[in-house]
C-alpha cells in the first residue's frame, strides 16, 4: 500500500501524565481533523507505538519514571520515520535543546497557544511530505507494526489495506497465537477510524444472562442488581471498532443479538424504551473453521455471511519458516531492553532446533520461549541446553569428526535429557550413572541451572 499522504489524517500521539493536558490537546487536535492517540507515560507511549506507528508524538518533558528525553532516545533507535514534539515550560533547565539534538523535531513552551500548536504541527507536517514524495519509491511494504515479511504474511497485509480502506466487516480466521487481534487492530488503526476507539471482546466470556446489558448496556434499575447504569460495548465502540475475539463459540442467543445489531445497527439499551442508532465496525475473529460450523447447523448462516465480507485467514507459523528469525530477533530485542541486559545469541544448534520445532503454540509460544530464555538464561549465548526437551529432540545429527570426548559426552547427555522430558532421574538411570554424576557433569559444562526439577 502506499504509505498514507500525511496532508490526509496525521496520526498524533499525545504522552503526557497531566489527564487534563491530555484530554484538552486531544479535542483541540480532533478537532481540527488530526487523528490523535494518548499515552499518560512513556511505557504506555512505547506500547502503543509498537503497534500503531504515528506520523508524530507530542511529548511531556518531565514525566515521573521515564521522562520526554528517554522517550525520544526510543524513538531514534525504533521509529525513524516518527516526528517528536516536546512540550516543556523550561526549556533551558529542561533537556530540551538536548532533545532536539537527539531527534526531536522541536519544541513548544508552554503555556501556548492553539495557533502556535497548530503552526508548529504544519511544519511538521510539510517535512513528513516532502520525506515521503522524495522516499516514495524506496519506502518498504506497511506492515503494521506486524513482524514477518514472508509471502504468506504479504498478503495479510495487502488484506489489511483493502480492509482498512473500507467499513464493511471482517472476519479473521487462524490457530491460537498467529497474531488475529494484532490483525485486527491494524485494521482499526489503519482506517478512519483509528482515533475512535477499538473495543475487544471475547464472546466466551460473556454469561448468557448477561449477554444483552453487555453488549448494548443497561439504564438504572433494569433488572435486579443493575444499581448503576452500564454503558454496553456497541455503545463505547460507536464510531470505532468492535473486535469479536472466539465469536465461533458464541452462543445461539448471542449470536441472534450480534445478527440484529448487524442488520438494524442500532440497539435497544436494556431497561430503555429508546432505540439509539450505532455506527461500529465489526471485526470478527475465529480458531475454528466457521464454514464447518455452520454446515454441522452450529453456526448461524445468516450471521456468517454478514461477517465474512472480507475474510483474512492468518497462517499457522509453521507455514512461515521465513518469518521466524525475524520475529526471534524482534522479541530478543524486545525483551532485553525491558531486561536491561545485552541481546543473547543462539548457538546454531539451537537455531535449529527452534526452525525444525513445530509451534504449536504459534508466535504466542515463540514470544513466551524468548521472554523466558531471557530472563532465565544468564549467558550471552543460549544453547539447545536451554530450550525446552520438546525442541531439544530437534537437535540435528552431526556427520562424525575428530572431537573432544567431554563435548561427545555433554551432547550424549543432553539428547537423552531431551528424550526423557528433561527428567535427571530417568536420564541418571539410562546413562548408567547415578543422579550425582549426571548433575556434576552438567555442571561441568557450565549446564546446570536451565532444566525443570524432577
Ligand atoms: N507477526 C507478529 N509480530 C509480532 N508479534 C506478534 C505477531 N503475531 C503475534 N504476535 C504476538 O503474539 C501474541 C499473540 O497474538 P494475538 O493475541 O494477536 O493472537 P491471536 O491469534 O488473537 O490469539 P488467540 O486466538 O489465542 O486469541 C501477542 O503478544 C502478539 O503481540
Amino acid at each position: 500500500m502506499p504509505e498514507k499522504d500525511p496532508t490526509e489524517t496525521m496520526r498524533i500521539l499525545i504522552v503526557d501524565d497531566n489527564p487534563e493536558t491530555l484530554e484538552i490537546l486531544q479535542r483541540q487536535l480532533c478537532g481540527a481533523g488530526y487523528a490523535a492517540g494518548v499515552a499518560p507515560g512513556v511505557a504506555e507511549a512505547i506500547g502503543k507505538l509498537e503497534f500503531h506507528p504515528v506520523d508524530l508524538v507530542i511529548t511531556d518533558m518531565k514525566m515521573p519514571q521515564l521522562n520526554g528525553l528517554d522517550l525520544v532516545r526510543y524513538i531514534r533507535e525504533n521509529a525513524a520515520d516518527t516526528e517528536i514534539m516536546i512540550m516543556t515550560a523550561y526549556p533551558r533547565i529542561d533537556n530540551a535543546i538536548q532533545s532536539v539534538k537527539d531527534g526531536a523535531e522541536d519544541y513548544l513552551t508552554k503555556p501556548f497557544t492553539e495557533a502556535e500548536l497548530f503552526s508548529a504541527i504544519e511544519r511538521v507536517r510539510e517535512k513528513l511530505r516532502l520525506r515521503r514524495s522524495v522516499h516514495a519509491d524506496v519506502t518498504p511494504p506497511k506492515s503494521y507494526g506486524i513482524i514477518g515479511q514472508s509471502a504468506v504474511m504479504q498478503s495479510v497485509y495487502s488484506l489489511i489495506d483493502k480492509a482498512a480502506s473500507t467499513l464493511v466487516n471482517v472476519l479473521i480466521s487462524g490457530e491460537s497465537g498467529t497474531g488475529k487481534e494484532l490483525v485486527a487492530r491494524a485494521i482499526h488503526y489503519g482506517s478512519d477510524r483509528a482515533s475512535a476507539p477499538f473495543v475487544s471482546v471475547n464472546c466466551t466470556a460473556i454469561p448468557d444472562t448477561l449477554i444483552e446489558s453487555e453488549l448494548f448496556g443497561h439504564v438504572k434499575g433494569a433488572f435486579t442488581g443493575a444499581k448503576e447504569s452500564r454503558t454496553g460495548f456497541f455503545q463505547v465502540a460507536d464510531g470505532g471498532t468492535i473486535f469479536l475475539d472466539e465469536i465461533g463459540d458464541a452462543s445461539p442467543n448471542l449470536q441472534g443479538k450480534l445478527l440484529r445489531v448487524l442488520q438494524n445497527k442500532e440497539i435497544h439499551v436494556v431497561g430503555s424504551s429508546r432505540i439509539r442508532k450505532v455506527d461500529t465496525r465489526v471485526i470478527a475473529a475465529t480458531h475454528q473453521d466457521l464454514r464447518v460450523l455452520v454446515q454441522k447447523g452450529l453456526f448461524r448462516e445468516d450471521l456468517f455471511y454478514r461477517l465474512v465480507v472480507i475474510d483474512i485467514p492468518v497462517p499457522p507459523l509453521r507455514e512461515r519458516q521465513d518469518d521466524i528469525m525475524s520475529l526471534i530477533h524482534h522479541f530478543l530485542s524486545k525483551f532485553s531492553k525491558e531486561m536491561h541486559r545485552s541481546v543473547p545469541e543462539f548457538t546454531d544448534n539451537a537455531l535449529q532446533a527452534i526452525r525444525n520445532y513445530s509451534w504449536p503454540g504459534n508466535v504466542r509460544e515463540l514470544e513466551n520461549l524468548i521472554q523466558r530464555l531471557v530472563v532465565v538464561v544468564d549467558a550471552d549465548t543460549i544453547d539447545v541446553i536451554d530450550l525446552p526437551p520438546a525442541m531439544r529432540a530437534n537437535v540435528p545429527t552431526k556427520t562424525w569428526q575428530a572431537r573432544p570426548l567431554a563435548e561427545v559426552e555433554l551432547e550424549h547427555i543432553e539428547r537423552v535429557l531431551a528424550e526423557v522430558g528433561g527428567n535427571k532421574t530417568r536420564a541418571a538411570e539410562i546413562l548408567g550413572i547415578d543422579r550425582k554424576t549426571l548433575r556434576q557433569k552438567l555442571k561441568r559444562a557450565g549446564r546446570e541451572t536451565n532444566f525443570p526439577e524432577d
